[in-house]
């Protein structure tokens, strides 16, 4: 497999856009902390409109490069571009207004604070303003009545966060991050800690945040059967490296990735 080749046959968004430039590009990515090596020669491009999945085992790499393309770790070699634009050494707020957006796979709500407040204060933040502003978070009323409406927590605008379900928490944060209207968004294992239940309207927002709103997708997840039918290419990380990436389906079928996967389901 080659890590930076098309796939055939690639579904949703991503056949579309299959002969346009690359709006992420990842080169030689490598991240070493205390001696250790977490990340390692990881080269990749994300194609605009694409949703791209990333699975490895436990430990793998893919918060830290989460981490690496949102600029909360710097690189110790490598380039990350967005849209041509070399933003390696950026700030991740500066990363953020060029529209990178990501979730954390650890909640990162305020319990006190209801749904509508959480947006409002997003609100205020991708219009320049500071959390610490709040009094001016009054004035983006539109904004977050559409963040509601396109996540389906209208109905739960006056609930504190910390009285949602896991399910609506992390929709919330969805709604958090859309406020802010990236193209490209990161997202760090959005189902973790949802139940079964929750996890089909969970995958429908996302995917129609894809499909439907045409936004680049890259999102870490464990479980293989969410992925199939939402993602265009799957990426397998294996200590900190790029093992193979290809459709779902190849990915499954890899004797390699199977190998990286002895003892573990994928
Ligand atoms: N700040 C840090 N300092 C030192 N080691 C770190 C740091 N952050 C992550 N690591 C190590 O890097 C490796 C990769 O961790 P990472 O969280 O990126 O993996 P992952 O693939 O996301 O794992 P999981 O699926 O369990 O979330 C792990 O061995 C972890 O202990």
């Amino acid at each position: 497999m080659t890590p930076t080749t098309a796939p055939e046959g690639a579904g949703g968004a991503g056949t579309g856009a299959a002969a346009a430039a690359p709006v992420l590009r990842l080169t030689g990515l490598a991240w070493t902390v205390g001696g250790a090596t977490i990340l390692d020669d990881v080269t990749l491009d994300v194609r605009e409109g694409e949703f791209l999945a990333f699975i490895g085992p436990n430990g793998a790499g893919k918060t830290s490069l989460f981490n690496q393309i949102s600029g909360l770790n710097p690189a110790t070699a490598g380039r990350i571009e967005l849209d041509g634009t070399d933003i390696t050494d950026r700030a991740p707020h500066a990363r953020a207004r060029l529209g990178l957006g990501r979730t954390f796979q650890t909640s990162s709500l305020w319990p006190a604070l209801t749904v509508a407040d959480h947006l409002r204060l997003a609100a205020q933040a991708a219009t320049g303003g500071s959390y610490r502003i709040w009094r001016r978070a009054g004035r983006h009323t539109e904004q977050v009545a559409e963040a509601l409406e396109r996540t389906g927590l209208a109905h739960r605008a006056a609930t504190p966060a910390a009285s949602l379900s896991h399910g609506e928490k992390r929709k919330l944060e969805l709604a958090v991050l859309l406020v802010g209207e990236p193209r490209v968004m990161l997202l760090d294992e959005p189902m973790a800690g949802v139940s079964a239940e929750e996890v089909p309207a969970l995958t429908d927002l996302i995917r129609s945040l894809h499909r439907d709103e045409g936004r680049t997708v890259l999102m870490v997840e464990h479980h293989m059967d969410v992925l199939l039918g939402l993602a265009d290419r799957v990426a397998v990380m294996h200590h900190g490296t790029l093992l193979a990436l290809d459709t779902p389906e190849a990915v499954m079928a890899d004797p390699i990735v199977q190998q990286a996967y002895l003892g573990e389901a994928l």
